[in-house]
């Protein structure tokens, strides 16, 4: 496994009170291994992680980077010191591509059920995490990226990128629960016909219709949302949370409870020849958009 905890807490604490510098007084610990998809830091000061994804070319999700994500959100919501995660990305101009189409055109089953398995465990940590969660999205973000982002507390974009739920487009639906939280987010009239038509919004529409809450120039994104996060630090944490926890329990509780059938739902429509005779084509129109 890439992660690890490569410094203790301890040691940088001791390196902070060494050299206090502006630098090292911010207490910043690099969680994450090197030659990791992920970057992991947590400055102990603030209480604020900051989770960058860097897997070229676009941050695909596959089953290996969702595994990681799963094992750094676990770090975050075990962390005592984090109050706030900050998620983003490494890779310019992309904050994630989805899903990797690649784990569903012509999978493997036992794979396929492990590569869904995953991502189910990856939204229910994250829609349901206790500390604050801010998207500082820094690039394109369609399908499963547009997920995660939806699936925090706050999300911040930088303009001339889009987001949203395309799956029609590919020829495939959204999931009940990606549908689910695209309803919590913008209600049911934007979500019914985002769904239906596949729509990629531009950062301005996201903002109009509620699908993201603020729009900064690009190199700002990330101190906007450490600047979002006091806001929500402000907040005693126990009424904030609570307050979360009922509104998000019953969305995660309607996919526990049929996770296994989800899953089976998904490797059998998935693996109809209908449905990878259209990924097939997507795919090969993604290869050629840049001949
Ligand atoms: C009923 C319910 C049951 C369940 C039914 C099933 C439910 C499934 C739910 C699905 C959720 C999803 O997230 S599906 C995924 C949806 N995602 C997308 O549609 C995004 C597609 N990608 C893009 O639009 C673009 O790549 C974009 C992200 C904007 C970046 O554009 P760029 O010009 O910078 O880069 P590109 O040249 O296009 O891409 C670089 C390389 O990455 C590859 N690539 C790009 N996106 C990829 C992806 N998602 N998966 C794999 N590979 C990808 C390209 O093919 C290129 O490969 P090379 O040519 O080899 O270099």
């Amino acid at each position: 496994m890439r992660i690890g905890i490569v410094t203790s807490g301890l040691g940088i604490a001791r390196q902070c009170l060494r050299k206090n510098t502006s630098v090292y007084r911010t207490c910043r610990r690099q969680v994450t291994g090197s030659g990791s998809p992920l970057d992991l830091n947590v400055d102990s000061k603030t209480g604020i992680a900051v989770l960058s994804m860097n897997k070229p070319p676009v941050n695909s999700l596959n089953l290996e980077f969702l595994t990681e994500l799963n094992i750094a959100l676990e770090k975050v919501e075990n962390d005592k010191q984090c109050k706030g995660l900050i998620i983003t990305s490494s890779i310019p101009k992309i904050f994630s591509a989805g899903l990797d189409i690649t784990e569903m055109y012509q999978p493997d089953i036992d794979r396929l059920e492990e590569f869904w398995r995953t991502l189910q465990d990856m939204w229910i940590k994250l829609y349901g995490m206790n500390c604050v969660t801010i998207a500082a999205i820094n690039g394109h973000s369609p399908a499963g990226g547009c997920l995660m982002s939806m699936s925090c507390d706050y999300r911040i974009m930088a303009p001339n990128y889009t987001i949203g739920l395309n799956e029609t487009q590919l020829g495939i639906v959204a999931p009940f629960w990606f549908a689910d939280v695209m309803l919590n987010t913008v209600g049911f009239r934007q979500t019914e016909m985002a769904l239906q038509l596949g729509t990629l919004f531009k950062t301005e529409e996201a903002l109009n219709i509620g699908l993201i809450d603020k729009v900064v120039p690009q190199e700002e994104v990330l101190s906007a949302a450490q600047q979002e996060m006091q806001r929500w630090f402000k907040i005693p944490g126990f009424a904030r949370q609570l307050s979360k926890t009922e509104l998000r329990r019953p969305t995660i509780e309607k996919l526990l409870k049929k996770k296994e059938e989800d899953i089976g739902y998904f490797r059998d429509y998935i693996t109809k020849d209908a449905i990878q005779k259209s990924l097939g084509m997507y795919l090969e129109s993604l290869k050629n958009r840049r001949k």
